[in-house]
C-alpha cells in the first residue's frame, strides 16, 4: 500500500554564500501493507516528521521515491497531492491542529467542503462520524471548550469524514495524559480492526510504538531497526 524506496532528504542550512548541508534521511526503504499500524521511533532530531511530511505530500524528497496504491506520488506537483491527500490520507497531529475559531462540527465539516461535497449531504455525515468518536453531544463546542481527549477526538473526526484508506499521526498521544492515551490508542486500534485504516504513528514512546505490528527505528536518518511487534 505504501512503499517507501531509497528515500534521501538533504536540507541547505545558512545564507547563500556560507551553506551547509544537512541530510536528514539517508537512504530510507520500508513497506507498509494495507491494514498495517507502522511505527516510527526515533529520538528527537532522527527524521520522523520529515518522513512523514515527505509521506503525506508536504514536501518533495530531494533523492528516492513514494508509492502509495502503486501511484508516485513523489511526481505529484502540490495540487494533485492536495487532491490526493483529500480521497485517500488522514493526519492526526500532536497539538491537534483544529481551527480554534470553528466549533467541533464545522473542524470535521471542514475537509468535506475542501472536497465540494454539498451542504446537504455533509450534514449526516459530520454527525455520523462525531458520534463515531463519541462526541455527538460535542458538536457546538469549541476547541477550547473541550478537553484534550476531546480535541484529539475531534481531529480523528476530522481525519475519518473522508473514510481515508491511511492515517498519518505525528506523537497523536503526545499532549495527553496516560489515561487519555490509552482511550486514544484503544481508539485508533479499533479504527484500524473494524475500517481495515492503515496507519503510520511516529512516536518516541516505546508504549505507544506496541500498537504497531511493525515498527522501524531511525537513527541519524537511517533505518536502523525494523520489528514485527507482535
Ligand atoms: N525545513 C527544514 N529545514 C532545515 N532543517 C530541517 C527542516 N526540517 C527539519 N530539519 C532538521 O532535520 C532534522 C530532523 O528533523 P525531524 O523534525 O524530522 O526530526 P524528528 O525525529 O521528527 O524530531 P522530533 O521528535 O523532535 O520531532 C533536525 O535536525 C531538524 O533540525
Amino acid at each position: 500500500m505504501i512503499e517507501v524506496k531509497g528515500l534521501n532528504q538533504t536540507f541547505m542550512l545558512g545564507k547563500k554564500h556560507n551553506q551547509t548541508k544537512l541530510q536528514v534521511l539517508k537512504d530510507v526503504s520500508f513497506t507498509v501493507e494495507k491494514g498495517d499500524i507502522m511505527a516510527i521511533t526515533g529520538r528527537s532530531g532522527s527524521g520522523k516528521s520529515t518522513l512523514l511530511n515527505l509521506i503525506g505530500g508536504f514536501m518533495k524528497p530531494s533523492g528516492g521515491q513514494i508509492f502509495i496504491n502503486n501511484q508516485n506520488v513523489s511526481e505529484f506537483n502540490e495540487g494533485e497531492f492536495s487532491d490526493f491527500r483529500l480521497q485517500h490520507i488522514g493526519f492526526i497531529f500532536q497539538n491537534f491542529q483544529l481551527i480554534t475559531s470553528m466549533t467541533a462540527y464545522e473542524n470535521v465539516e471542514l475537509p468535506l467542503v475542501l472536497k465540494g461535497v454539498p451542504e446537504t449531504q455533509r450534514n449526516e455525515l459530520v454527525i455520523n462520524t462525531l458520534a463515531k468518536v463519541g462526541l455527538a453531544d460535542y458538536q457546538n463546542h469549541y476547541p477550547s471548550e473541550l478537553s484534550g481527549g476531546q480535541q484529539q477526538r475531534v481531529s480523528i473526526a476530522r481525519a475519518l469524514i473522508i473514510e481515508p484508506p491511511i492515517i498519518l499521526a505525528d506523537e497523536p498521544t503526545g499532549s495527553l495524559d496516560s489515561e487519555t492515551e490509552q482511550d486514544v490508542l484503544a481508539f485508533i486500534q479499533q479504527l484500524n480492526r473494524d475500517y481495515g485504516i492503515t496507519f503510520l504513528i511516529i512516536t518516541h514512546d516505546e508504549e505507544v510504538a506496541q500498537i504497531g505490528n511493525k515498527q522501524i527505528h531511525l537513527h541519524d536518518g537511517k533505518i536502523v531497526k525494523e520489528e514485527l511487534a507482535r
